[in-house]
């Protein structure tokens, strides 16, 4: 799907609108900082990276909820915005790489890859489901409803209406869940929608997991694939510096592991990684955290170890 040589665009989003903590905004920046792009070159990736997006234009929206939902205008505006940024890259023949910001920021880099990959699957590495609703949200926290509004799933709002319902459920899996709320169990039940959480991972280990997965969303390997990777799937002791950290979650090389199987297929197309807040702990934990991100990041886009 990708033209030869490979291009990977850097959309740097500092964006922490999804979700209440600050410092999440500045994932990308430290990412960049860490000299992720010169790491893609090394390689052998072209990188094109114009500078991080500035969203200061809604900053000023007078943004009250939306039921309960945060800074619901915010986080439509700029996620309409990413959504052509990730389009035009894709159109271009470029792979998007997204660092955000918080990971409500998949509304617009999954609208932006499936107006060009129609038929991509979504993989989504997170301990969340990120499927709440207006209705089933208990925090209001956007960055835990994004795939909702994908899926249109959920009543309509009319804020929202430029998300098109352009994923179907079973074009999605996830990897690594073991915090969902009460009503992403229902929903997941409902939709039928395939989840590999912790206890499989443990059962059958990342290897088997990865490929169950695949066959699942890409039996035939033929279909494209957005690949939306929560740092927050892995274990805390391994990405310590994140808004919503959960116990018991992905070792580095499970990480990594998904990520190398995922470029395996030569079917990558988009590539997220959310959710590095180096705010929130010690600059060690934050450095380590940056550090992980961008080895995943190399790992999606081809290093290897041997
Ligand atoms: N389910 C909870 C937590 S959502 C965590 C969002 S993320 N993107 O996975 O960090 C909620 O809806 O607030
Ligand atoms: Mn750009
Ligand atoms: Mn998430
Ligand atoms: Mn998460």
């Amino acid at each position: 799907f990708l033209p030869q040589p490979l291009t990977a665009a850097i959309v740097g989003c500092p964006f922490s609108g999804g979700q209440r903590r600050t410092g999440v905004d500045q994932g990308p920046i430290r990412l960049v900082e860490a000299g992720l792009v010169e790491q893609l070159k090394g390689l052998g990736w072209n990188v094109v990276f114009d500078g991080h997006h500035q969203f200061e234009e809604y900053n000023n929206l007078d943004d009250a909820p939306i039921g309960i939902m945060k800074n619901p205008r915010t986080v439509s505006q700029v996620n309409r915005s990413v959504a052509g940024v990730v389009m035009n890259h894709a159109k271009n023949g470029m792979l998007p790489v997204t660092l955000g910001g918080d990971h409500s920021l998949a509304m617009g880099t999954i609208s932006g890859s499936l107006a060009v990959h129609p038929d991509a699957c979504v993989i989504w590495i997170d301990a969340h489901a990120d499927i709440n609703t207006i209705e089933t949200t208990d925090s209001g926290n956007m960055h835990g409803m994004p795939l909702s509004f994908l899926l249109g799933i959920g009543d309509k709002i009319q804020e929202f209406d430029w998300i098109k319902p352009v994923l179907k459920p079973e074009r999605l899996v996830y990897i690594g869940l073991r915090d969902l709320d009460a009503g992403e169990k229902r929903l997941l039940r409902e939709h039928n929608i395939k989840a590999f959480s912790m206890h499989e991972v443990d059962k059958y280990g990342i290897g088997k997991v990865v490929e169950m997965a695949l066959d699942y969303v890409n039996p035939k390997r033929d279909l494209p694939i957005h690949l939306s990777f929560d740092v927050d799937a892995l274990d805390p002791s391994v990405a310590p510096s994140t808004g919503t950290p959960v116990r018991g979650g992905l070792t580095f090389r499970e990480g990594h592991y998904i990520c190398e199987a995922i470029h395996e297929t030569g079917l990558l197309v988009s590539l997220d990684l959310m959710e590095v807040n180096p705010s929130l702990a010690e600059a060690a934990d934050a450095d380590k955290t940056v550090a992980v991100g961008c080895s995943l990041v190399r790992a999606a886009l081809g290093e290897t170890l041997l």
